[in-house]
């Protein structure tokens, strides 16, 4: 076990930094984890650019970490169906489609989160 499990003083830290650890090796695993990241950072300065309200910024971080946190998700499930199915399995496809489209959908309403939100003020 790592040593650094035992110290008392480090152990509150242990959990945020695995989980660190863990978000950054799926990014650089993950091209639509990418994807999503350019995308939040392009709204980030849009919303700069546009001079949005608090609640609309509420608003828009709600909406980035969903989908992030989603597409986080649906790469976890499918490394999971990976390891403990390789093979072609018909309920694997169906979990993984399944996975792919929750993220789906929270792409869906966030671009028209971020039209409701930015053409009024073009
Ligand atoms: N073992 C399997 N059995 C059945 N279908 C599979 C299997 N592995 C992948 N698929 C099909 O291929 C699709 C893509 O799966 P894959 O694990 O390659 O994800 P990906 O290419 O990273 O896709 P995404 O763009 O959703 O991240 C799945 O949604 C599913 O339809």
């Amino acid at each position: 076990m790592n040593s650094d499990l035992k110290d008392p003083k480090g152990r509150k830290w242990i959990g945020f930094r695995f989980a660190i650890s863990g978000l950054g090796t799926i990014v650089k695993a993950e091209k639509n984890l990418k994807i999503h990241c350019a995308a939040s950072i392009v709204v980030l300065l849009t919303g700069l650019y546009l001079s949005v309200s608090l609640v609309e910024w509420a608003i828009l971080f709600l909406t980035m970490a969903l989908v992030i946190s989603f597409e986080v998700m649906n790469s976890v499930i499918e490394r999971v169906m990976d390891f403990i199915h390789p093979s072609f399995h018909p309920e694997v496809k169906v979990i993984k489609d399944a996975a792919a489209g929750a993220v789906l959908v929270t792409a869906v309403f966030a671009v028209l989160i971020a039209i409701v939100i930015f053409i009024p003020k073009l």
